[in-house]
């Protein structure tokens, strides 16, 4: 961790599930103390995983998880987020702490109305492989996050990979649909091509190795080369060759376009999330 540790105070996660688990092993792992890190999560099983694990508190009630916490992390489904809210609107008030929340389509002025207002807030959209601190997550805060705030978020979603900072709060819902939904995308492809290899007659064990590197090598050298993904393409493109067939055909099937539609499908989700849990 850098200079805006936890350890002034608290950060308490509401919601003990997938998302929550992975941003604690990755605070656990950059050495935030663990005493400094509470979750209420109402499952006991995946309490008791967490207390064990990583050696934080448990809480099954989410007001003593919050009595003592300066950061709140709000990881709970959309769906609850309002009675979650508006059940420790009491305690925000009397504490005022900065609340962070992962929840896809809640907006800032949904969060800061249903906690009773005037209330620091950052919106974040991690994603999973934050459980490898490979994660990349995009955060935007409300006027009232002031420059420490600011910081104190930075360094609890640096501890499960890279932040980018989104200016404006209504680009969060594409931010969600590429990164936070980003890796699904990439294992429906590695299921896709898991399928094909198999019915070109590749058994399972050697085309599972050889889509699992491919990926792997491939995401290295978008990042390692730092060359347009274009470049990258056409350097595997003989002409007349292999990779040029498996490419128009791609191409013929519309697949840029699929891209587009299913990426704008999630933003679109993201905006009625907001509006039908509101
Ligand atoms: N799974 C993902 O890839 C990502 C998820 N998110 C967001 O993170 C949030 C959580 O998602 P997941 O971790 O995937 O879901 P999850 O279902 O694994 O975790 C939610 C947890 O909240 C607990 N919970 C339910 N009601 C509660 C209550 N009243 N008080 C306290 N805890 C309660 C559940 O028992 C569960 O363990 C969602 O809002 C989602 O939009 C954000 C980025 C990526
Ligand atoms: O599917 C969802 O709604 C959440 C948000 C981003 C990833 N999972």
């Amino acid at each position: 961790m850098t200079s805006h540790s936890f350890a002034s105070g608290s950060v308490a996660f509401i919601g003990g599930g997938n998302m929550a688990r992975s941003l604690i092993g990755g605070l656990v792992a950059r050495g935030v103390p663990a005493q400094t890190i509470r979750v209420a999560e109402p499952v006991a099983e995946l309490r008791d995983a967490l207390t064990r694990d990583f050696g934080i508190h448990g809480f099954s009630d989410n007001a003593a998880a919050t009595a003592q916490a300066t950061t709140w992390v709000l990881a709970v489904k959309p769906q609850v987020m309002r009675a979650v809210c508006e059940a420790l609107a009491a305690t925000a008030q009397a504490t005022r702490p900065l609340v962070v929340s992962i929840a896809a389509g809640i907006t800032a002025a949904q969060l800061e109305r249903w906690l009773g207002g005037d209330l620091a807030v950052v919106r974040a959209m991690p994603n999973t492989p934050s459980l490898l601190g490979a994660g990349v997550t995009g955060l935007f805060a409300n006027a009232r996050v002031d420059a420490a705030q600011r910081a104190l978020a930075a360094d609890l979603l640096e501890a499960a990979g890279r932040n980018v900072w989104i200016g404006e709060e209504s680009l969060m819902d594409a931010v969600t649909a590429v990164s936070g939904s980003g890796p699904a995308y990439v294992f429906l492809l590695a299921e896709a091509m898991q399928a094909a290899a198999e019915a070109e007659g590749l058994p399972s064990e050697a085309a599972r190795t050889l889509i699992q590197q491919t990926l792997l090598g491939a995401s290295r050298m978008l990042i390692e080369n730092d060359e347009m993904p274009s470049e990258l393409r056409r350097r595997v493109t003989s002409p007349g060759g292999t990779t040029q067939a498996a490419i128009e055909t791609f191409e013929a099937g519309g697949f840029r376009d699929l891209v587009a539609r299913a990426i704008h499908a999630a933003t679109e989700r993201g905006r009625q999330l907001s509006a039908a849990n509101d």
